[in-house]
């Protein structure tokens, strides 16, 4: 059985891969060992009837490199940190990683199978070790409407996207929801009340939100609004999120032509759904019913929504969407811009497709072969 290094486990990523693996059972298959940065020597846990006996370090590059498979989602600075010290000392195995730090690197695949299971395959065949999940938005965007670019139908992608919480980690999901209780605190009694006037409720919140919701760890407050921009500023006016659209969808995708993708990345006050709204630009002009069966063939998870308005209200939403490995698309129309020219309406969990799910079938993909 192949030794599998897991780092990173007890975070947020980590949490959900461990009860996805659980659910697929993928502890049958493996080996596994825990590593910590912060709890070495301390019990490890139990995953799938299976434990690891004590926690190791994280840091301990002997240890590590006793590994078949490290899956990492602890972060880019601990992949920054130990990474190519590893592969230095002489390390071959293979290492999966949930971070950005190594996507855009010549000698690393991008994973997302149900679109570039091709590509993967033939990394792996031509001797490639590193693996690194996509960037959630992007990840979601083509497990979405991968269908078109499989037809190779996309002349251009305008995405403009509503990012949830969870994006930015699990203390900002903790400031969202008590940025949620602070604006109720402020106007339970008038709420109580129906005869209470709807501007001094408005006003009231308009304060708490300007004063009382926390930003510790969001720049502005999320709780009732959002924020416009994520991720560093870089010098051409777009946000590293806007910009990591084009450089990973043609990575993923393997393109030979770069097909742009651009818009503008907002944070939202949802917890764990990532949606996107695109503008898409055909090469041709196709029967709706013709785009709609394409994009329906993407992969099996895509949870097809027809442009319907009580439909969509009850199916294209966070509520909906949160907790499954469902990637709804729906609002597909044409544009009056022309005939080539269609929208789309896609959500999907971000620690699924968008960072945990992805992980553990290249694992799979490994145990395999
Ligand atoms: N959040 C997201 O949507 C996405 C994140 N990623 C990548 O995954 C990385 C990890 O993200 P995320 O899981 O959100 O990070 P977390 O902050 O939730 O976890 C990272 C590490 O923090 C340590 N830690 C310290 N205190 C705690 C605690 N109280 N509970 C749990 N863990 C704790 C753990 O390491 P230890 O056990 O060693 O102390 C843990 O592995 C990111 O840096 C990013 O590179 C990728 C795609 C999406
Ligand atoms: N930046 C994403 C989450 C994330 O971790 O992205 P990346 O894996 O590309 O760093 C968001 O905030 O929603």
């Amino acid at each position: 059985m192949k030794k599998v290094g897991l780092v990173g486990w007890r975070g947020m990523v980590g949490s959900v891969l461990m009860q996805r693996m659980q659910e697929e059972k993928d502890f049958d298959l493996i080996e596994p060992v825990f590593f910590t940065t912060s709890q070495a020597g301390k019990a490890a846990p139990e995953f799938g009837g299976k434990t690891g006996g004590t926690l190791k370090d994280a840091h301990n590059l002997d240890e590590l490199a006793a590994m078949d498979v490290i899956i990492s989602c602890q972060g880019g600075d601990y992949t920054n940190d130990v990474f190519r010290r590893l592969r230095a000392s002489g390390w071959n195995g293979y290492w999966i990683d949930a971070a950005s730090t190594l996507r855009m690197e010549d000698d690393t695949v991008i994973i997302l199978d149900p679109v570039n299971d091709g590509l993967i395959r033939n990394a792996v065949a031509n001797g490639v070790k590193n693996f690194a999940g996509g960037n959630c938005t992007n990840s979601i965007l083509l497990m979405g409407v991968g269908g078109l670019f499989r037809e190779n139908l996309v002349e251009w992608v305008s995405s403009m996207t509503y990012q949830a919480a969870s994006g930015a980690g699990a203390n900002n999901m903790r400031e969202l929801v008590k940025g949620m209780g602070v604006i109720n605190a402020a106007v339970a009694d008038d709420l109580a009340n129906p005869a209470s006037a709807i501007l001094e409720i408005d006003r009231k919140v308009a304060k708490a939100i300007r004063e009382d919701v926390p930003t510790e760890f969001f720049p502005a407050p999320l709780a009732g609004g959002l924020i416009p921009w994520i991720d560093k500023q870089l010098e051409n006016g777009q946000s590293k999120e806007e910009w990591k659209g084009q450089a990973e969808v043609n990575k993923i995708l393997g393109t030979e032509h770069t097909i742009p993708v651009d818009g503008l990345c907002v944070r939202i006050g949802a917890m764990r759904c990532h949606s996107l709204a695109l503008t898409i630009k055909l090469k041709k002009d196709l029967p709706l019913a013709e785009i709609e069966a394409l994009i329906q063939s993407s992969n099996p998870w895509v949870k097809w929504v027809p442009n319907d308005r009580s439909i969509t209200e009850q199916n294209l939403t966070p509520a909906a969407i949160t907790g499954g490995l469902e990637v709804g698309v729906g609002r597909v129309r044409k544009l009056n811009m022309g005939p080539e020219y269609i929208s789309a309406f896609v959500i999907g969990d971000q620690l699924l497709w968008g960072a945990a799910e992805p992980l553990r079938r290249m694992l799979r993909i490994l145990l395999d072969k």
